[in-house]
């Protein structure tokens, strides 16, 4: 009797997270973060990819084969079609000069990924998108700034990199040889995906193009020094998001979630996957809260608990709870409307207090 086997069929993340721990042979890293893993394919159970290499058909490449096949397999994939380029001499010693990065980072400025790096990286993350992930990112920077700390802000959003307009930022950074330099705006340095992307036009990047672009913000962007950084991700639990827990174990992270019982329900998930890489949940944002009308009373318009029950169920705190409002435009301050909201508002001053708990909460 043929007994069929039953298989679970994996998804791309699975895949790449299974790759990720796959060095290439001579140049010390993972395939996958090197962006060598191309047009990856899974049908039912079925994997097919694309695997580019130093040199085709040398020994190296059929150990990376055998060990590429052997992980797949083992984590319940059927069949592997593999496939392999040779890499260009250029493209390899691009690579070469990358699988370096780091310490080359470290000779031409302290890289904020040193271990003797004081700075504190916070994540700010939510469940699904338009909760205002974006909005607290900024915010919570200037009050940190505000409160005279030196701060870095970047935007990992590639789904809808929204901080540079939130900021008022027109420019672009400043490359000089191969230092890029961050865009300073009030006092807080800003690099973000939407940098390198023209016109708007939308982006189809595949995850280790990010993973690889989101390193090269730490390694090859001179910050000087900062006291916090802090990363808008993108919703959800994707590639990104896991990148960011594997590139910096020590990142603590802020849930951003609106009122609403499903909100909270569907960011939970970014919350659980925090705790599954024990990263510190610094807190939960409850975000556009209630409307605050003119006789002090508040309007639920979004119903009320999300984020306390996030909290809750997360094993951690709600820190901040910000009602809906627009960022006023001051009579007195010509620059463009951002989507920052002044010192002197309510919701500004609601961002201050956010800031200062976070400094207490990460201050030993
Ligand atoms: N408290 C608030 N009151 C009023 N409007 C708000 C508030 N918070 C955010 N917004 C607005 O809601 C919209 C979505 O916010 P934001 O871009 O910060 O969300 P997001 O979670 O980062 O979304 P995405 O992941 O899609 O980029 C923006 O237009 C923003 O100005």
């Amino acid at each position: 009797m043929r007994v069929k086997r039953c298989v679970a069929v994996l998804t791309e993340e699975q895949v790449l997270n299974i790759l990720k721990k796959i060095k290439a042979p001579d140049l010390e890293q993972s395939i996958v973060d090197l962006g060598l893993v191309r047009d990856l394919k899974i049908q039912a159970d079925n994997v097919s990819l694309k695997i580019a290499v130093a040199q085709a058909g040398s020994q190296e490449q059929m150990q990376v084969q055998q060990e590429i096949v052997q992980a797949l397999k083992q984590a319940g994939a059927e069949t592997v079609g593999l496939r392999f380029e040779e890499l260009s001499e250029q493209d390899l010693a691009a690579l070469r000069g990358q699988g370096n990065g780091q310490n080359q980072g470290q000779n031409k400025f302290p890289s904020l990924l040193a271990p003797e790096s004081k700075t504190v990286f916070i994540a700010v993350t939510s469940g699904k998108g338009g909760v205002g992930k974006s909005t607290v990112t900024v915010n919570l920077a200037t009050a940190l700034q505000r409160l005279g700390k030196r701060v870095g802000v970047i935007d990992a959003d590639i789904y809808g990199f929204s901080v540079p307009d939130m900021m008022g930022i027109d420019e672009r950074p400043e490359v000089e040889g191969e230092v890029i330099h961050p865009v300073e705006k009030d006092g807080v340095k800003v690099m973000s995906m939407g940098f390198f992307v023209e016109d708007n036009s939308p982006v189809i990047w595949r995850g280790p193009m990010l993973g690889k672009m989101l390193k090269n913000f730490f390694t090859e962007v001179e910050w000087g020094e900062l006291d916090y950084l802090v990363l808008d991700l993108p919703p959800g639990t994707g590639d990104v998001a896991l990148d960011v827990h594997q590139m910096l174990p020590q990142s603590k992270e802020i849930i951003v979630t609106t009122p609403h019982t499903t909100a909270a329900f569907v960011a939970a998930r970014a919350g659980a996957m925090a705790l599954k890489t024990n990263h510190e949940i610094l807190g939960v944002v409850e975000n556009m809260s209630y409307y605050p009308l003119p006789d002090g009373s508040k309007d639920y318009i979004f119903g009320q608990g999300g984020g306390e029950k996030l909290a809750a169920n997360l094993k951690s705190e709600l820190i901040a709870q910000i009602p809906l409002g627009q960022p006023n435009k001051l009579e007195s301050d010509d620059r463009l409307l951002t989507g920052i909201y002044p010192a002197d508002s309510l919701i500004g001053g609601l961002y201050s207090s956010l800031a200062e708990t976070v400094v207490k909460k990460t201050t030993n």
